[in-house]
C-alpha cells in the first residue's frame, strides 16, 4: 500500500530539496568567468574562430519573472504511425540499440511539413532518442530553427545558461578549445557522468527537445541516453506498483546556488515542483520513471533515509542499465532529438583538450507530468 499523500507547502518543499540526497553540479558549460569572446571570435595560434560565432554565448542581467502555466499541445497524438511523412525522404533509418535510439539519413528537419512534424514528436516519444545526419538547422537563422522547435511547445528559458545574442530561448554547451576546467573537474570525480532529464523542477519540464551540434571534437564528447519507460519496465510488477502514487520534490536551487558561485547567471528565482514519480505519456501512453540524481530530490511523505535508499536505487538502476542505454557520436550536422519525459541523458566530458565543444539545445516545454493507475 502506498502512503497516504501529503500535500506539502511550497516552503515546505524547499526545505526538502534542501535535505534531499541530490548534488548538483553542471559540468556542460564552463560558463562566464571562463568564456573568452575574442579568442572565439578570432581565435588564437592554437585554434581556429567559432565556426557558428552567431551562437556563441551571451549572459545577460535581465531578470525573468516566474513561469506561468500553459496548455501544451501534444502533436504526437495526432501522428500516423506509418511515418510517411516523417520519413518519405529517408535513405537509412538504423536502430542505435534494441531498447533506444534511431539514426535517420535522408530527412531534413527544416523541410517538415506539420504532418510530418507532428510524426516527429510520435516517432522520438516511441524510439526515445533519434539522431538525424546531416541537418541544415545550425546554418538556419536563428529565428528560423526556434520556429521549427516552437511548434513543439513553449520555449523555454534556461535560468543559467548563456544564449545566443538576442535569443535566450536557445540554451548553449559551450566549451572552448584552451579551457581547461574538464581537466580540472577530473580532479574532483571520476568520471563525468551526470544523468538527469532537463529541467525536471519546473512544472511543465520539456518534451520533444533538439539538441544541436556547432562544433566538436572528432572523437570524445559524446551523449549517453537511456530510456526511462523501459527502466520501469524492468521492475517487478510488485515493485512498480508501490512506485505509483509516490510524489518527488524537483529542485532548481542547487543549479542556481552553482551558477552563482561560478560568477553566471540567475534569471528567474529557482523552483521547486512536485512530480509524480511514474509518468505517463500523453502519445504513447507509456509508463516512465521520472526522477534523476540532478533535480529530484525527496520522496514526499517518506523520512530522509527512505527517500535516499529509494531515489538512490532507482538512480542506480537507471545508471547501470547499459541495455536500455545509447550512446549518440556527434558529427558534423548532426542534430538530436530526445522526449524528455522518458528519457534521462548525460553528456561526457571525456575529449582531450584543444578541441572546443558547442551545441545548441532548443527545448519546447510540455504538460505537467502525470500518472495513470498501475495497470499490472
Ligand atoms: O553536452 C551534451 O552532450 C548534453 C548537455 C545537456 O545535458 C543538455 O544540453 O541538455
Ligand atoms: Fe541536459
Amino acid at each position: 500500500m502506498a502512503p497516504a499523500l501529503v500535500e506539502v507547502s511550497l516552503p515546505e518543499a524547499i526545505n526538502y530539496a534542501k535535505s534531499g540526497t541530490g548534488a548538483y553540479k553542471d559540468a556542460f558549460a564552463a560558463g562566464p568567468k571562463h568564456f573568452k569572446a575574442d579568442a572565439e571570435l578570432k581565435g588564437t595560434d592554437k585554434h581556429p574562430p567559432a565556426k557558428y560565432p552567431n551562437y556563441l554565448p551571451t549572459w545577460t542581467d535581465k531578470k525573468y519573472p516566474p513561469l506561468e502555466p500553459f496548455e501544451h499541445y501534444e502533436h504526437g497524438r495526432d501522428a500516423g504511425a506509418s511515418f510517411s511523412n516523417l520519413l518519405k525522404d529517408a535513405t537509412k533509418v538504423d536502430d542505435l540499440t534494441a531498447n533506444i535510439g534511431a539514426e535517420v539519413h535522408g530527412v531534413q528537419l527544416s523541410k517538415l511539413t506539420d504532418a510530418g512534424k507532428d510524426e516527429l514528436a510520435l516517432f522520438v516519444a516511441q524510439k526515445k532518442v533519434v539522431a538525424f545526419r546531416d541537418q541544415d538547422f545550425a546554418d538556419l537563422p536563428i529565428r528560423d530553427a526556434l520556429k521549427i522547435g516552437g511548434y513543439f511547445g513553449r520555449h523555454h528559458i534556461h535560468p543559467t545558461s548563456g544564449g545566443p545574442e538576442g535569443h535566450p530561448e536557445v540554451h548553449l554547451v559551450h566549451r572552448s578549445a584552451d579551457d581547461t576546467t574538464s581537466r580540472d573537474f577530473f580532479e574532483e570525480r571520476t568520471n563525468s557522468v551526470t544523468w538527469h532529464s532537463d529541467v525536471t523542477y519546473e512544472k511543465q519540464p520539456p518534451g520533444t527537445t533538439f539538441l544541436y551540434l556547432l562544433d566538436g571534437p572528432a572523437a570524445g564528447g559524446d551523449t549517453l541516453f537511456a530510456n526511462q519507460a523501459l527502466a520501469y519496465r524492468r521492475l517487478s510488477p510488485e515493485f512498480q506498483k508501490r512506485l505509483h502514487g509516490l510524489k518527488v520534490v524537483h529542485s532548481a536551487v542547487e543549479q542556481a546556488d552553482n551558477s552563482r558561485n561560478r560568477g553566471g547567471i540567475v534569471r528567474r528565482e529557482p523552483v521547486t515542483s512536485i512530480h509524480p514519480l511514474v509518468r505517463t505519456h500523453p502519445a504513447t501512453g507509456e509508463k516512465a520513471l521520472f526522477i534523476n540524481p540532478q533535480f529530484s530530490r525527496r520522496i514526499i511523505g517518506y523520512k530522509k533515509e527512505e527517500s535516499d535508499y529509494l531515489l538512490n536505487f532507482l538512480y542506480d538502476h537507471l545508471a547501470k542499465g547499459q541495455d536500455f542505454q545509447a550512446r549518440v557520436k556527434w558529427a558534423p550536422g548532426t542534430v538530436v532529438v530526445w522526449d524528455n519525459r522518458v528519457t534521462a541523458h548525460s553528456a561526457l566530458l571525456d575529449w582531450e583538450d584543444g578541441a572546443r565543444r558547442h551545441l545548441a539545445r532548443i527545448t519546447p516545454q510540455a504538460e505537467a507530468p502525470y500518472e495513470t493507475p498501475f495497470e499490472g
